[in-house]
């Protein structure tokens, strides 16, 4: 069931896309005629087998990978501007400003406390002034039920916990997509769970467009829309029933 923020426009479509890697025998078609549609207040999911092109799809979408072709369509208050048609720096802009990523190995700086890698975001990211940016990442990281670690450091944080900060980085700036590539693979479930917990409610709560990546298909009753990845090809998939 579609979350309570849904709504029948799509936030972010990807159309058409082709992605190759490599040079003449050596070329690879990663990505074959791509088309997909994401929605706010929706959390998909990609499965698909190793090498399929989940990442490359993922990396396309959130603005950090060019496609051979085809258009990466994002909603921009209201209007849908193309992402590969954008300045680099209209670019930048828009991915510091509506997305966030999650990704496999946390990607935390390791020097940081918990609290400053949520700074840091609203300081460089959106020049929030340091108070401001204090009081956003407390109540974010109160949130997330890490209020006692903030002062931790990425070494003294376990696995949960260091993937619930790095959603913290992603969710602080309230984004309105958020891409999570393998977002529960170093985790037991019972962690993965509570993360994919977090993403779903950043869906239904927050009304952000969720694309997650993973091999696990326990977080298939989690999600609203599920698409199969393979060789290439993209296809959307029925629920299973409960
Ligand atoms: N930078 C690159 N140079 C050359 N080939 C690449 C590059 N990145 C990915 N590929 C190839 O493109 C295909 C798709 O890769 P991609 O990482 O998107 O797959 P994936 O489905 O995310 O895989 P996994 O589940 O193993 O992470 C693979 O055959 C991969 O080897």
């Amino acid at each position: 069931m579609p979350g309570s923020g849904s709504s029948a426009t799509p936030s972010l479509k990807g159309v058409n896309l082709v992605r190759t890697y490599g040079d003449g025998t050596a070329r690879r078609a990663a990505l074959r005629e791509v088309s997909i549609d994401l929605f706010p207040g929706q959390i998909v999911l990609l499965m698909g087998p190793s090498g399929s092109g989940k990442s490359t799809l993922l990396a396309i979408l959130s603005g950090l990978l060019e496609p051979d072709s085809g258009q990466v369509l994002a909603d921009d208050d209201g209007v849908l501007r193309d992402v590969w048609q954008m300045t680099a720096k209209e670019r930048e802009q828009y991915r510091r400003g509506h997305t966030g990523f999650i990704f496999q190995g946390y990607n935390l700086f390791p020097a940081l406390t918990a609290r400053q890698q949520l700074e840091i975001v609203l300081k460089w990211g959106e020049g929030a002034s340091p108070g401001d940016a204090r009081r956003r990442a407390d109540e974010m990281l109160d949130k997330l039920g890490l209020a006692k670690n903030k002062h931790k450091k990425p070494a003294q944080l376990s696995g949960g916990e260091k993937q619930r900060v790095a959603i913290g980085r992603a969710l602080v700036k309230n984004p309105s997509f958020m891409f999570a590539d393998e977002p529960t693979s170093a985790l037991d479930w019972e962690n993965g769970q509570k993360v994919i917990e977090l993403l779903r409610d950043a869906a239904h709560q927050r009304g952000a467009s969720v694309l997650c990546v993973s091999h696990d298909s326990r977080i298939l009753p989690f999600v609203d829309v599920y698409y199969h990845l393979d060789d290439g090809h993209l296809e959307r998939r029925e629920l299973p029933r409960e």
